[in-house]
C-alpha cells in the first residue's frame, strides 16, 4: 500500500531534473579540457525501470532518430562519420578529421577489439552468446576503454562500460559513464543504453528490465546554465513506449525502421552550444 502511493507520485525523469538541480546548487566550479568551465560532481546513479516506459527526456525534445542511428552506427563497427551524416546526424563532426575518421572509437572496440595474439574480438556477439548460454554469468559486459589505443581515438570513450544481468526473465543493464555532459550528451546516452537493452532482450528472449546509469565526472558546462534553468521550470510528461516492429535475425540486422516510438510528446528542444 505504501509502495503504491510512493510510485504513483514518482516520475522517473525527476531523477534527471534532480541531477540538474544538484549540479546547479552544489556543483564544484572546475576548469576543463575544452576551456568552457563546468559545475561538476563526482559519482552519481539513476535507475529506470524499462517496463514503466522508455526513458527519453520529455522536458526537452531529444532527437530519437539521431540516437537510434548513432547506436546502429556503433553496432555496425563503423568509426567514420559518413553514415551519420548521410542520416542527418552531425554530432560527431567537430571531432572527425577531414575524411570523417575518428580513430579506433566505440565501433572498433565493440566489434573488432584487437588482441595481442592477432585475434579480433567481437565483444557484442560474444555478449549475445553468453546471455543465451550462461545468463547467470557475472562477466556479461563489454567495454570501449582499450587502454592501448586511447591515444589514437578522437575522444576516449565516455559511455565506456556496459554490464548486463538476467533475473526473473528480465534483462537489466548498467552503463558506466566516466564523463557526462549532463545537458547535451546524457539524454542521448540514456536513450541509447535503453534502446540497446530492448534490442539485446529481444535477441535472447527476455523482457527489458532496468537501466542503471552510473556517472563518474558529471558536469554542467557553464554555457548551459540558463538552458538547464529553463528545463527545470518544465513538468515531465508521460514517457513514450518503444516498440520493436520485427525480430531481426541477429543484433547486426536492426534498421532504424524497426523502432517505433509511441506517444512521445515532449516540451520543445532547447538549443545549447557543444564544448569541443
Ligand atoms: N562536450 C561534449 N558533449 C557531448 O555530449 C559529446 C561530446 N562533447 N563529444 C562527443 C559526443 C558528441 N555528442 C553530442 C554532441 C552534440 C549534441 C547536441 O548538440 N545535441 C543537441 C542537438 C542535436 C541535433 O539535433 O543534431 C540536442 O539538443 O540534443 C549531442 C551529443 C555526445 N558527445
Ligand atoms: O557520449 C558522450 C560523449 C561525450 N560526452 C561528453 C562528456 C564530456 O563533456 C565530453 C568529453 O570530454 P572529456 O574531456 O574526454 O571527458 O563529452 C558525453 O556526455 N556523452
Amino acid at each position: 500500500m505504501i509502495m503504491e502511493q510512493a510510485t504513483t507520485s514518482f516520475h522517473p525523469e525527476q531523477q534527471y531534473l534532480d541531477l540538474l538541480r544538484i549540479l546547479l546548487e552544489r556543483g564544484v566550479r572546475r576548469e576543463d579540457r575544452t576551456g568552457t568551465g563546468t559545475l561538476s560532481i563526482f559519482g552519481h546513479q539513476m535507475r529506470f525501470d524499462l517496463s514503466a516506459g522508455f526513458p527519453l527526456l520529455t522536458t526537452k525534445r531529444i532527437y530519437f532518430k539521431g540516437c537510434a542511428h548513432e547506436l546502429l552506427w556503433f553496432l555496425s563497427g563503423d568509426t567514420n562519420t559518413r553514415y551519420l551524416r548521410e542520416n542527418g546526424v552531425t554530432i560527431w563532426d567537430e571531432w572527425a578529421d577531414e575524411n570523417g575518421n575518428l580513430g579506433p572509437v566505440y565501433g572498433k572496440q565493440w566489434r573488432a577489439w584487437e588482441a595481442k595474439d592477432g585475434r579480433t574480438i567481437d565483444q557484442v556477439a560474444e555478449l549475445v552468446q553468453a546471455l543465451k548460454q550462461n545468463p547467470t554469468s557475472r562477466r556479461l559486459l563489454f567495454t570501449g576503454w582499450n587502454v592501448g589505443e586511447l591515444n589514437r581515438m578522437a575522444l576516449p570513450p565516455c559511455h565506456m562500460t556496459y554490464q548486463y544481468y538476467v533475473a526473473d526473465g528480465r534483462l537489466s543493464g548498467i552503463l558506466y559513464q566516466r564523463s557526462a555532459d549532463a545537458f547535451l550528451g546524457l539524454g542521448w546516452n540514456l536513450c541509447e543504453a535503453a534502446l540497446l537493452i530492448h534490442m539485446l532482450a529481444q535477441q535472447v528472449g527476455l523482457e527489458p528490465g532496468e537501466l542503471v546509469w552510473m556517472g563518474g565526472d558529471v558536469h554542467l558546462y557553464l554555457n548551459h546554465i540558463d538552458q538547464a534553468r529553463i528545463q527545470l521550470e518544465r513538468e515531465p510528461r508521460d514517457l513514450p513506449t518503444l516498440r520493436l516492429l520485427r525480430k531481426p535475425a541477429s543484433i547486426d540486422e536492426y534498421r532504424y525502421e524497426d523502432f517505433e516510438l509511441v506517444g512521445y510528446q515532449p516540451h520543445p528542444s532547447i538549443a545549447a552550444p557543444v564544448a569541443v
